[in-house]
């Protein structure tokens, strides 16, 4: 870097501008002191830049785990950097812009490393995390308050009517689905939510501000699951119908005694003045003042009392039944279940704040001109959600470790997903972006033999949907055999290729015998399908357990128009992956003796195809149209364009 200030200005500068401004300004600032210094010349701006570079024919724009990836070029590799300019005279300009080890070879294979076989500390890690808890709190209500007018008219002091206002409603707590946010890291790290309390009700009849709402925003592909709820006004409601029909059976208990009392009288024929059905009349009249006391009165923690009272003047105040009020949002019923694998249209409910408090005036009755008491506002309620993110990328790379995946994304897309030859050095899935172009930075649509559905376009019909430009590629941990055992990375990270459009399978040709890889691959895929299956069961049995609180119609109601987003568990999972159309990458093609193993493979999938032999996953009826072998050799960049070419056309096929 060239000095950024010259050495005899005493003035900071800030150290963000460039070289040439601060020199200027030094100069300006302490021209008298410093001899005159000649503006320096910036470097044309080529010099700076690394010449334009694709990897492959048709590449893209890059993103890791859907990031966008910004400044694509400063970790290019550049055969032929520009020769340094006459004019960037200082001794610091030599090409320290550009990175050392593009020059370097690369250990692990003795080959000069660059973008396609870099050094393994050549790479970008975005902050990704697919798997989050998160405990929210919707807002109580505010209370409602105690308030009378003051006015001349009434001598000056508050002895005017109530004009206590209400407290307000707390915020709710909604959830939306949108495209641009990547990654569940964000909420992660917030852990818990809290919406707003509602403000409490003031005097003059001003009622308390509304709580603010909250709206949690996630990746489109968010899986959420309720754990667990609290929900005050639903339990105290559920509590209270409990209480009623216990004692509609103890009344009729009571009857049944009373009457058998009375019957054994008559019969021993002491009548004693008494008839049966008046003692059965009071001994139930004394049973229900019993419960009125122990159940019902008085909900001294819901009400508000004057500040001004004295205690004893607060238990002669005989306080009235609790308004039945209906919450304002109905509460969806749980537990909540959402598959948001399309925006929403708009946020869904999860909790409900509560009611914000009644103020005086409601209790003016005519008998209590000067109520003394205001309701408090509700709780509300809180629950856990457990958020897990399956990335919806078009293509869904699996492979056992090493095989080449990370090398492959990077040679098909700007990616910079990490290289290294060892097992296990992608730790987390990233996503690139194929654009199909025309070799000239023009994208070349391909046209869609088979239109989206309807409800995956916003509604536009078949006929308007654009072609395709562009497509997504997810490149996942490697999978070891006994990965669903929870062996090497486990089989966790199948979920993000687990809504891929196809499934390309990625071999190393120079590991072995290719068909083996595979058909252990799929097996791994299989059983993961199998696992999430079973998965889905227990959730179904789990959804048919009575839930205690859905007394509310209403709250039905608002679940069924987000049921839209729960998951369609009709689809057999494990035939659902393997009806997935698949081919087969075969890499590092370059490396010695590798055709036969070749050969062999292809010998195998046209079998397959045939019908020969059966789906690798041993599943009947599995995706067998076309099952293509393409031979490649990443690391060379070679290969790539027909591996664009086969997947777009299994994706609109
Ligand atoms: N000769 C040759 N080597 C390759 C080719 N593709 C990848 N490699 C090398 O294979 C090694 C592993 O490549 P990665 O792309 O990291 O493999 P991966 O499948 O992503 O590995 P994990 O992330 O650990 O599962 C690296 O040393 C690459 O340089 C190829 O086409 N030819
Ligand atoms: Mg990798």
């Amino acid at each position: 870097m060239p000095p950024r200030t010259p050495s005899s200005s005493t003035v900071l500068l800030p150290f963000l501008y460039p070289p040439h401004l601060f020199a200027q300004t030094s100069r300006t600032l302490s021209s008298r002191a410093v001899p005159k210094i000649l503006p320096r010349a910036l470097p044309p701006r080529h010099s700076q830049l690394p010449g334009n570079r694709r990897a492959s024919s048709n590449t893209t724009t890059a993103t890791a785990a859907g990031a966008p990836s910004s400044s694509t070029s400063e970790t290019d590799p550049d055969p032929h950097p520009p020769s340094t300019p006459s004019s960037w005279t200082t001794p610091s300009a030599s090409p320290t812009t550009t990175n050392h080890h593009h020059y370097e070879t690369n250990p692990h294979n003795s080959l000069p490393a660059n973008r396609l076989n870099p050094l393994p500390d050549d790479y970008r890690l975005p902050v990704f995390s697919d798997r989050t808890t998160l405990t929210m709190y919707a807002g109580p209500g505010g209370s409602g308050c105690i308030s009378f007018l003051r006015d001349l008219h009434f001598g000056g002091d508050a002895s005017g009517p109530p004009n206590g206002g209400d407290g307000g409603h707390g915020g709710n707590i909604y959830i939306a689905a949108a495209y641009g946010e990547t990654s569940l890291h964000k909420l992660g790290r917030r852990r818990v939510m809290r919406a707003g309390k509602g403000k409490s009700g003031l005097g003059s009849s001003k009622d308390g501000q509304r709580g603010a709402d909250i709206v949690i925003t996630v990746p489109v592909g968010t899986v959420l699951k309720e754990v667990w709820r609290e929900d005050p006004v639903a339990e105290e409601k559920a509590i209270a119908k409990e209480r009623r029909i216990q004692r509609k059976e103890e009344r009729k208990l009571r009857a049944e005694q009373a009457q058998e009392t009375a019957l054994a009288t008559l019969k021993e024929g002491h009548l004693g003045g008494e008839n049966w059905e008046e003692i059965a009349e009071k001994a139930r009249l004394e049973q229900e003042q019993k419960d009125w006391e122990e159940y019902e009165y008085p909900h001294y923690d819901k009400w508000v009392f004057y500040p001004g009272i004295s205690a004893s003047q607060r238990k002669s105040i005989r306080l009235p039944k609790l308004p039945k009020r209906e919450r304002l949002f109905a509460q969806p019923e749980g537990p909540i279940v959402l598959d948001l694998m399309k925006p929403t249209k708009q946020p869904i409910l999860l909790a409900a704040g509560g009611l914000g408090g009644l103020g005086n005036p409601h209790f003016q009755k005519w008998r209590t001109e000067k109520p003394m008491i205001a309701t408090k506002g509700e709780a509300a309620v809180s629950m856990k959600l457990e958020l897990e993110l399956k990335l919806l990328a078009d293509v869904g790379l699996v492979g056992l470790p090493n095989a080449g995946k990370s090398t492959l994304l990077r040679a098909l897309t700007n990616s910079r997903a990490r290289i290294g030859n060892w097992a296990f050095t992608t730790l987390q899935p990233n996503i690139g972006t194929v654009i199909l172009d025309s070799y000239r930075g023009r994208t070349m649509p391909m046209p869609r033999a088979k239109p989206k559905p309807e409800e995956y376009t916003w509604g536009v019909p078949a006929e308007e949907q654009e072609a395709r430009t562009r497509f997504t590629i997810a490149d996942i941990p490697g999978l070891i055999e006994g990965a669903h055992l929870d062996k090497g990375l486990g089989i966790a990270f199948l979920r993000h290729v687990e809504r891929a459009g196809v499934l390309a399978f990625v071999v190393d040709l120079s590991a072995g015998p290719a068909v083996e890889a595979l058909k252990a691959l799929w097996k791994e895929v299989g059983l993961y399908a199998k696992m999430r299956e079973d998965e889905e069961r227990d959730r179904e049995i789990e959804r048919k357990i009575e839930w205690d609180f859905n007394i509310d119609t209403a709250a039905r109601a608002t679940s069924t128009w987000a049921a839209e987003y729960t998951q369609d568990i009709d689809i057999d999972p494990v035939l659902h992956i393997a009806g997935k159309p698949w081919f087969v990458i075969a890499t590092k093609g370059d490396l010695p003796e590798t055709q036969e193993n070749f050969k062999n493979l292809k010998y195998y999938l046209n079998g397959v195809t045939r019908g020969e032999f059966e789906h690798p996953s041993g599943v009947e009826g599995g995706w067998i149209d076309d099952v293509a072998a393409i031979p490649v050799s990443a690391i060379n960049g070679h290969g790539m364009d027909r591996i664009v070419h086969w997947t777009a056309g299994l994706l609109d096929q």
